[in-house]
Parts: structure tokens; C-alpha cells; sequence
């Protein structure tokens, strides 16, 4: 656990961060999060003593970290920057046995070590004797975060650290991180800018106000539903409503009804009487969905090129915005939920799913939350 206990930073009588309160749990990511100045990055570096604190403590695991030594303090904690910071003239493996060097690791072990962790990134073995420069900016990322792992450290501080990548990049680059995260579990606090990235990584997210002062601490969840005020409100931003569908999973609760589903080439009088208000599912020979036909538009067996091919499938692990999205998404207004090999399950009516969503936030409101 990190924790943070009444600290301030004060730059030339200007508080960059005021009496911040704030516990990063053992192994959970918290995200600071919040606008431009608002003192994220100055309380991150507090943590490893790239910046002292004006007052107030920082401890880690209890144990204060200004009673440490700074070199021992930092080997404890792994630190990942924006633009990944690689030494430039040192390879791709060479960068991250650096950290593993420091640790007192001898160079053959260090060397493994990085090949290792290269692949667990998710980096070909054939770029570790490569220089950064040569590498694309995601790869330059993926390898300042195994070069902060080498030292298997504890804790993590990790300063947006995919911010300056595109953003289908960044999107894969935090799909991979968050798998990564599930098995090493390491103690993260994380700065970004982006409120998104906070609520897809964030197991809690500290929202910061200009002037250092910390706006709320909560679970995604309960910022999206439960904002302690305007401030954190417009922040968080305005499909929010909506958004936080996006961390509830589908339940035992939703009621899927079977739904009769044809192969193609099933002829066109097969595929109406199995038709529910003139809409047939088409799904392959496994069971897997394939998309609608409208019945009345069949003018012999169902073909491929029959097909409405406009609605997204939810998954039995899913979420509620994916389910949602499969029935706003389904000409037929019935939403598609499969297993999670993909067979179908069953399906569930727009309004059917709108009046669970209603009873649901009925009573999570009866809770007076
Ligand atoms: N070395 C410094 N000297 C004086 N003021 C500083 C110094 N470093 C930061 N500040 C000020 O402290 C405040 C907080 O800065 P910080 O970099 O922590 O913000 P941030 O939330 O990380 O911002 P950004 O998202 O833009 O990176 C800002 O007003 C900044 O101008």
C-alpha cells in the first residue's frame, strides 16, 4: 500500500498539491486523474523523491518513505513515463536489464530476465537487440513498462504512460496492460489526463481539482453514478448515465428467451414459421450468430447476402452497455446474447431490457446511495 498523509507541495507560495489524503491499495491501480496543474504528476514524483514534500508523509507499506535511502527507495518502485524515457544508446534488452542490473542482478540473469519480459509485453524477440529509435512509439512503451518490471518491484508509478501514442494503439496498449496487471497484481498509482483511460484501468480513481485539492476518490462505478460534485459531474463528463453500464456485468437477472435460429440455405417458408414479428436469426452450423433476415424480403433459401449484418452480439461475460448496444444495434429490437465461445444463448427486447435497467436503478436508488 501506498499512502499519502497530509501532503502538501508548495512552489513559490503556490500550492501545487494541498493536504492530499489518499491510500493506493495493495495490489490495485489507482488512477489519479484530473486537469492540467492540477498536481498529479507533482504528487506521483513526491512518492519516489524526484520532488520533496513541503509537509506530510508518504509511506509505503507503513513505512515512511522519507526515512529511506533515495536509491533504495526507488529500486522498490518501478517508474514508467510518457515517451518511455529508453536510454538511446542502449538496446531494447540492454534497457530493461538496466533496472534488473540495479537490483544486483548479474548480467546473463538480467539478460533473461528482459528477453522474458519483453514477450510478456508482448514484444517479438527479434526487436531486443534493437535501439529505441528504431522501434514504433507503442513498442517504445511496452518496453519502458517491462523495463519498470525488471526489478519485479512492488510498487509501480506510472506517469501517462500511454498518452502519446494513436489512439488505437493506446486502446490495445491498455488491453494489454490491464491483462498484464491481473497476473503480477503489482501496487500502481497512475497519472493521466484522460477520464476514460481512469474509468476502463482504475480499480479506484482520485480525481484531483486545480490547486492540488483532491475532488473524490471512488470505484469507476461509483464516480459515474455517485459524483460528490459538479466538479467531479463534469469531469467524468456527460454520457455518463450510459457509461457506467459499461462496469456492471449481465446478470443472472436478465431473462434471455430462446430465440429459433436457421441455417442458411433454409428455404424462405422454413425460415417464416420460425420467424418471431416477421424477423428470423441466422446463425452457422455451430451455433454461432450470424445476423437477421427479414422474412418478408426472402425470395427463396436464406442467402449471405440476405443478411442485416447491423447488430453487435453480447457475450455471456459481457456488460450491460454491450448488451444494451446488441439491442438498440438489432433490427429485429431483440438483443443477441451468446456464450462466451460465441453460440448463441438467447436474446432479450429492447423493452424488456429497458424495464430491467429501470428496476435496477430503482433500487439502487431505494439504497439512498
Ligand atoms: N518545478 C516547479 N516550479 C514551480 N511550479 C511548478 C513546478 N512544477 C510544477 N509546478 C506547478 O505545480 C502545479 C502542478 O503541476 P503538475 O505538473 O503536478 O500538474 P499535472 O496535474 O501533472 O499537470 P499536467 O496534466 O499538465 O501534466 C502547476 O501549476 C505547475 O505549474
Amino acid at each position: 500500500m501506498i499512502a499519502f498523509e497530509g501532503v502538501t507541495k508548495i512552489y513559490n507560495g503556490t500550492p501545487a498539491v494541498r493536504d492530499l489524503d489518499l491510500v493506493a491499495p495493495t495490489g490495485k491501480l489507482t488512477v489519479l486523474v484530473g486537469p492540467s496543474g492540477c498536481g498529479k504528476t507533482t504528487s506521483l514524483r513526491m512518492v519516489n523523491r524526484l520532488i520533496a514534500p513541503t509537509s506530510g508523509t508518504i509511506t509505503l507499506d507503513g513505512e515512511p518513505t522519507h526515512g529511506m535511502k533515495v536509491a533504495q527507495l526507488r529500486r522498490r518502485i518501478g517508474y514508467v513515463i510518457q515517451h518511455a524515457g529508453l536510454f538511446p544508446h542502449r538496446t531494447v534488452a540492454q534497457n530493461v536489464a538496466t533496472t534488473a542490473r540495479l537490483a544486483g542482478i548479474d548480467r546473463g540473469r538480467a539478460r533473461k530476465i528482459a528477453l522474458e519480459l519483453l514477450e510478456r509485453v508482448g514484444l517479438p524477440s527479434a526487436l531486443a537487440d534493437r535501439y529505441p529509435w528504431q522501434l514504433s512509439g507503442g513498442q517504445q512503451q511496452r518496453v519502458g513498462v517491462a523495463r519498470a518490471l525488471a526489478s519485479d518491484p512492488k510498487f509501480m508509478l506510472m506517469d501517462e504512460p500511454f498518452s502519446a501514442v494513436d489512439p488505437i494503439v493506446r486502446a490495445r496498449l491498455q488491453d494489454e496492460f490491464l491483462r498484464l496487471q491481473r497476473e503480477i497484481g503489482k501496487t500502481i498509482i497512475m497519472v493521466t489526463h484522460d477520464i476514460d483511460e481512469a474509468l476502463k484501468l482504475g480499480d479506484q480513481v482520485a480525481v484531483m481539482r486545480t490547486g492540488g485539492k483532491l475532488a473524490q476518490v471512488a470505484s469507476p462505478q461509483a464516480l459515474l453514478t455517485r459524483p460528490a460534485d459538479s466538479f467531479v459531474a463534469d469531469f467524468v463528463g456527460r454520457d455518463r448515465g450510459y457509461r457506467h453500464l459499461g462496469f456492471a456485468g449481465i446478470d443472472d437477472d436478465i431473462v434471455l428467451s430462446k430465440e429459433p435460429a436457421v441455417l442458411l440455405g433454409t428455404p424462405a417458408e422454413a425460415a417464416a414459421r420460425s420467424a418471431i414479428d416477421g424477423w428470423v436469426l441466422v446463425a452457422d452450423e455451430a451455433g454461432r450468430p450470424l445476423g437477421w433476415v427479414r422474412v418478408a424480403e426472402l425470395s427463396g433459401p436464406v442467402r449471405e447476402s440476405d443478411l442485416n449484418l447491423s447488430s453487435t452480439f453480447a457475450s455471456r461475460g459481457g456488460t450491460m452497455r454491450e448488451l444494451l448496444d446488441a439491442a438498440l444495434s438489432s433490427p429485429s429490437g431483440r438483443g443477441v446474447v451468446t456464450e462466451d465461445d460465441g453460440v448463441l444463448r438467447g436474446t432479450i427486447g429492447l423493452a424488456d431490457l429497458v424495464r430491467t435497467l429501470d428496476e435496477r436503478r430503482t433500487s439502487a436508488s431505494g439504497r439512498g446511495s
